[in-house]
Formats: C-alpha cells, structure tokens, sequence
C-alpha cells in the first residue's frame, strides 16, 4: 500500500470514530446493532468490500444495508460476493478485526497487513466496483453515505447506489452482472414474472384446470418487501394479490408483523383477523428473504387461531413438485438420474424431516445460517435448502441445467414439443429462473409455492395435510455471556458450559418425542432454547426447562 493511499485511508477513518466499548461479530448474517451506532462498521465495510472486488480481478461485490426482521431502530450490514452468495467465510475474521480496530492507526496497520497477506494490488487492475442497496429503514441513507466513503477511500474502487432493495434483489442484481447478463430492477421483475408465466403456461390441462384462482393476502412486514411486490403485481396474471402492512399506512417495520414474527410467536399478524377465515396468506420478514404461510382455520372463535406452513412445510412442498418432474426425466429412456438433495437444520421440525425421507429423499443437516445451508446444497444437481424460519431456495448445478437446457432444445428439435418429458424439462428449467439461485427470495418464493399449488390444484389447507407439525417452542435467554455457550457442528448439543447437555438430556427424557437445544444466538444477543414435544403444553414446558437450566449454569442478566 503506498502512502497516498495510507493518508486517503487515514483521512476518512477520522470521520467515523468508533463508539466507546462496540464490539461486534460478523454472525450469522453479516453485523448488526443499533443503528446509531454503525456508521464505523458500515464505513469500514466498505473498504472491505472495495478490497474484495480488488482481489477477485473486479468483480462487482453487492452491500446490503439492512437488519432484516429485527427492530426499525436497528440496522445492519452484510457483503455479496460476486456469485451473488455470502461473503466468503475465509474473510470474515477480517471483517470482525477492521470492524473492531480502535483507532485509525490500527484500523490502517490491520488493512496492510491484510492487503499484503491476500496480495491485492491497488491501483493495478480496472476499477473495483461495490454496489450498494438498503431496505426501508429510515438510518439507511446516511449509512449507505458510509459505506460510500469507505469503498471510495481505497484508491480506483467506486461505489455505486443502486437504491432501495430486498436483500435478494441486491443479491440477484450482483450475481446477474458478474455473469454478463441484464442486471437491473426492472430485469429481475422481468425474469420474475417470464418464468412465472412459463410455469402457468405448462400447468396440465386436464386433470386439475378445475383449479379457482382464489386471493392471497399478502403481509408486508412494514418494509421494502410489500413495497416490492406491489411493484411486480402489474405484470403478473393468474394470481390475485391483496398486499397489506406495506409500510404505508403507519405501521412500523416488524412491529406485530412480518415472517419472522408469525413464524417465531406462531400469531396473526396485525391487520388480520378472524374476516380472513380459511383465505390463503403469505407474510415476507422486513427485508423479503423469508417467507412463511398462514391462515385463520375455521374453528376460530373469538381467540383467533393461526395454521402455520413455515419454511418446512415450504421445503416439502418445492421437493414434492420436483421430484415428479425429476420422475418423469427419470423414467424416460434417454432419462439421466439426477441428484436432488434437501438441507435442513437443527429446528426443522422432526415431522417435516420424517415426511421427507419418506418421501426417499436424501436428507442433509447444516449450521444456522444460510451460507452454511447454501453451501451443502450446492454439492447436488439439485439441492432445495430452507430454515424452519422460511429462508431458503432451489439451487442447480451448472452442469445440471446445463443438461436440463440441451435436453430441451433437442427435444423440441425432435418434434417432441408436446411430450411429458419435454414438459417436466421445461418446467426444471423454468423453475431455474424463477427461483433465486443466489439467496432465498420471498418473492420468487411466493411466485413458486403459488403456481405450484396451482399446478397441482391444492387449497392451503390441503397443503397443509402432507404432515402434520409435532408442537415445538423457541425462547430467547438472555445471559451476561452467550459466548460461554459452545455447540456440535451441527449445533444439537452443547459440549460448554460443561453438564449442561447431560442436565438437558435427563430433562428431554421426562417428554414423548421430546427434543431439545440450545445455542447462542450469530445475530442477538441471547442464547436460544428450542424444544419439541408431543403437546404444546409439552414442548413449552420442556422449552421453559432447559431455559431454566441456561439461566442456571451462565447466570441471567
Ligand atoms: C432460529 C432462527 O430463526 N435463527 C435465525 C437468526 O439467526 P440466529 O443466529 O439464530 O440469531 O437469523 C439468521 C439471519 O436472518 C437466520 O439465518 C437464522 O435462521
Ligand atoms: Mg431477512
């Protein structure tokens, strides 16, 4: 690094001191706090990302400004590579030190170090360029004003603002322009709403046309999500939307609304009621890339019920409509044999996972965390991934769909245009483009489960049948150290505080079906409690138990 650029790197540092006493971690989804006390981080961030398309010979990098499901008055920030995945974990100890560095001086000697370890040529290549998006959150603007700072500090880098996105948009945008291909907005609607149309149009004609579009009510969150699909609604046929919670009318962002919250307290969100009996409705977290179903079951009195299909329930819905259409190659002569691959985690519920290896599937378990899921289902020709939280996606290999597509070409070469065969490959391929391949996407999530249900003619209700939950509780504990809480790689037992798992485990043994865990929170600060049972009042009781047991062995705070 030459002096020139030390002084630009010295200079801009002034400006974002860093807050007395912060101390942050990259977690499962990038870092996140009080917004007023980010604008260091967000700065910092930036030259990260500058550095990071350096490395990588230019590449765009995406940075996202958001804090997705948690509070208005919190924000956040997190990288894309240039595949449109997560930041590479191989750089997230740097993020965590820049992010930390005290002074100036040591937030300069830290990046020196690091740029001459990773050989990054400054100055060398063709401009670094970072792309920047926020969600709805009013401290979005001045800190994306940071993190412009930050990439322009580092010399030849330039920061572009693209606006207000979904976390997926910006994810989408950075992958589609790595690849060379039309990366705006209105293309990513555009790609939305074509391969939507592609699917309806190859929905069979007899058999399941009796099907009645009926309206799904839509739950914004408050944020840029309702905004989103607001916007795309216009360009979509066979589907009739009512978009509520769009942040418009007063609501605030994930206050009593929004995936995260549905899924977590398992209520209505506000602007539902019991007017909604029986109808079809969807809600996005705050920054749309999660997505949960729900509705209001008929037996709902005054105390109004909630019907949940979570991310799960997603899951097994997406692998069900692809396995028949993989079924269909697979049975024909010229069929290949294809890979398709589910990944869950810990707080899948173990109803969800029976019914998919029912199903033959095969079954893999990641760390929360989508890049960990990300990265297990992208060792299949097709690897389907979701959070019980409703975070998740469709991913193809490339040389799958690179099959998938010379497939069809020469079928429709043949003269087999019409064919079944041809159909279910058209439909792969449609689904390719619809849904996200760079992170779970709300939208595109909607559009899919949507013309799925329509494909094969199933209310929510009857969606709701291929299994049925076991009940299961989340607690959040708060305690003075959730670091002292150690896990498993795949996070169902704790190996720190030692005795905890022993103490849980005599207390999972007192339930049916009972199973439970713990581990500290990557994005709050608190240790989460998950139990499942073969009651409610079991799994909450067995979740109130093992809460007890943490408070116990870390102390409250
Ligand atoms: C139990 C749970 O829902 N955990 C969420 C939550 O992570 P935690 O590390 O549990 O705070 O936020 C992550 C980012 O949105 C999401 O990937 C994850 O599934
Ligand atoms: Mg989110």
């Amino acid at each position: 690094m030459d002096e020139i650029q030390i002084a630009s790197l010295l200079k801009s540092s002034e400006l974002f001191p860093i807050p007395q006493g912060l101390k942050l971690s990259y977690g499962t989804a990038g870092f996140r706090g009080d917004a007023k006390l980010l604008e260091s981080t967000v700065y910092r961030v930036g030259i990260l990302s500058a550095l990071r398309s350096l490395k990588l010979g230019s590449s765009t990098i995406g940075l996202m400004i958001t804090a997705s499901h948690n509070k208005v008055s919190d924000n956040g920030i997190k990288v894309s590579d240039p595949s449109g995945g997560m930041l590479s974990q191989e750089w997230e100890p740097f993020a965590d030190q820049i992010a930390n560095a005290a002074s100036p001086q040591e937030l300069v000697s830290l990046i020196r170090e690091f740029v001459e370890k990773e050989e990054i040529k400054i100055g060398e290549y063709k401009a670094a360029e970072v792309w920047l998006g926020r969600d709805s959150r009013p401290s979005g603007e001045s800190l994306l004003r940071a993190a412009e700072i930050g990439v322009d500090s580092v010399l030849g880098s330039v920061s572009v603002d693209i606006g207000v996105l979904t976390t997926p948009q910006l994810h989408w945008m950075v992958r589609a322009k790595n690849k060379g291909l039309k990366a705006t907005e209105n293309n990513y609607f555009e790609n939305l709403s074509t391969s939507f149309r592609c699917l309806v149009d190859l929905i069979p004609i007899n058999g399941n046309n009796k099907f009645e579009i009926s309206k799904l009510l839509v739950d914004g969150a408050n944020g840029v999500g309702g905004q989103k699909i607001e916007m795309l609604r216009g360009s979509l046929s066979n589907l009739d939307l009512e978009i509520r919670n769009t942040g418009r009318d007063g609501g605030v962002l994930n206050e009593g609304v929004g995936a995260d919250f549905v899924q977590k307290e398992k209520v209505l969100p506000l602007g539902f009621g019991l007017k909604d009996v029986g109808m079809r409705c969807a809600s996005l977290d705050g920054d749309a890339d999660r997505l949960v179903y729900f509705y209001v079951p008929s037996d709902s009195t005054s105390d109004v019920k909630v019907e949940l299909l979570d991310g799960d329930k997603i899951l097994s819905l997406f692998a069900l409509f692809m396995k028949e259409q993989l079924n269909v190659l697979d049975d024909g002569k010229e069929g290949k044999q294809s890979r398709l691959g589910v990944v869950q985690t810990a707080y899948a519920n173990g109803a969800s996972t029976d019914y998919l290896k029912q199903l033959g599937l095969d079954v893999v378990f990641a760390k929360t965390g989508v890049k960990h899921l990300h990265e297990k289902a992208a060792e299949f020709d097709i690897g389907i991934y979701f959070e019980a939280n409703g975070h998740g996606t469709i991913l193809f290999s490339e040389s799958f769909l690179s099959w998938l597509v010379t497939k069809q070409k020469d079928l429709t070469t043949k003269g087999q245009g019409g064919s079944e065969e041809q159909k279910a490959v058209s439909r792969l391929v449609a689904v390719s483009n619809l849904i996200n391949q760079a992170v779970g996407d709300a939208l595109s999530g909607v559009l899919l489960v949507e013309v799925i249900l329509q494909h094969i003619g199933w209310s929510i209700q009857k969606w709701n049948e291929l299994y049925k939950d076991l009940p299961s509780r989340q607690i959040k504990v708060e305690v003075p150290d959730r670091t002292a809480v150690v896990t498993t790689s795949q996070e169902t037992e704790a190996l720190r505080p030692l005795g905890i798992q022993d103490a849980i485990n005599s207390e999972i043994k007192n339930y049916s079906r009972g199973r439970a865990f713990i581990r500290p929170s990557g994005t709050e600060d608190v240790v989460r409690v998950y139990a499942e049972a073969s009651t409610q009042e079991a799994a909450d009781s067995l979740a109130n138990s093992v809460a007890e047991l943490v408070k116990s062995f870390l102390g409250s705070s």
